[in-house]
């Protein structure tokens, strides 16, 4: 089977900046010094064949919504590479769409970006207002639309461009239902193409219902990738005693979790 995407000891950091006289000088005098590192991805490998449907689970925080975009190429990668066969598409809660442009100009921005022409962007455009079911609004500017109308556009953006790899960051919870309805359906034919898709949930139940292979990231890390049923199973484990920690236990628990990823061991 074909590889389809391969992730390839990807770390992400971010860097944290005490005020924003810090970040500032950061940008005018780039010093180790300025800012402090933090790593939402740590040394994250593992591969997809052509076809495959991954979950990625972890508690908030844990590093999914970053993995995804990486994938995606919205975001890059600090160290380590992603290797990715065809177009990748990326529908997120936050839609990545420009609220000062109309929901007409963030179509054909995003349509432009991954190299459609003229002629295509008039074909795909109407399909596209259509299926946003956002007529009336499309020559307004998006900052006027309500979050349920954004994530409606961006939706209809993601899968009506027909991405060979399509990444879903909990879209799904959001719009109403029968538009959730709708792009389930829409996911389905995806899967039936036998396309490869990546999805971003809270919810197990949807995780049950769609995916074959499932990434269990904890504070950066890759903590167990298999199969769904498997991986699920010791994840729903675990978030049942995670429930019932208190807030310093939580916190030791992500203290030892990040010492072993950074190789640190306890001293005692
Ligand atoms: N632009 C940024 N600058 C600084 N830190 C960031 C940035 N984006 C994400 N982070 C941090 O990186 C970590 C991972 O964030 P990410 O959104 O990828 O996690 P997540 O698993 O998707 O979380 P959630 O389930 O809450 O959506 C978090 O601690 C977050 O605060």
């Amino acid at each position: 089977m074909a590889k389809s995407v391969i992730v390839n000891d990807v770390t992400k950091i971010y860097k944290l900046f005490s005020s924003p006289k810090e970040r500032l000088l950061d940008l005018v005098i780039p010093r180790k010094s300025y800012g402090e590192n933090f790593y939402a991805l740590q040394n994250v490998s593992f591969d997809v064949d052509e076809g495959d449907i991954v979950g990625f689970v972890g508690v908030n925080g844990s590093g999914k919504s970053t993995l995804s975009n990486i994938i995606a190429g919205v975001v890059p990668e600090s160290y380590g590479s992603v290797e990715v066969r065809g177009q990748a598409a990326i529908i997120a809660v936050n839609s990545g769409l420009d609220n000062k442009l109309t929901g007409r100009e963030n179509i054909e921005l995003k349509l432009l970006m991954l190299g459609f022409n003229k002629k295509q962007i008039n074909e795909l455009e109407d399909e596209i207002i259509e299926f946003a079911e956002v007529e009336k609004f499309i020559d307004q500017p998006v900052k006027s639309y309500s979050s349920g109308m954004k994530s409606r556009l961006g939706f209809a953006i993601s899968v009506n461009v027909d991405p060979d790899i399509l990444l879903i960051d909990e879209a799904l919870s959001v719009g109403d239902k029968a538009f959730a309805e709708k792009s389930l359906a829409k996911m389905y034919e995806f899967k039936e193409s036998g396309k490869t898709m990546f999805f971003v949930s809270h919810s197990i139940g949807q995780m049950k219902k769609f995916c074959e292979k499932v990434v269990w990231l904890e504070y950066g890390g890759v903590k167990e990738y298999g199969p769904a049923k498997e991986v699920l199973a010791h994840y729903e484990e675990f978030l049942e005693k995670y429930k019932k920690m208190s807030k310093k236990e939580k916190q030791q628990y992500k203290d030892e979790v990040t010492r072993k990823q950074s190789g640190i061991e306890a001293a005692t």
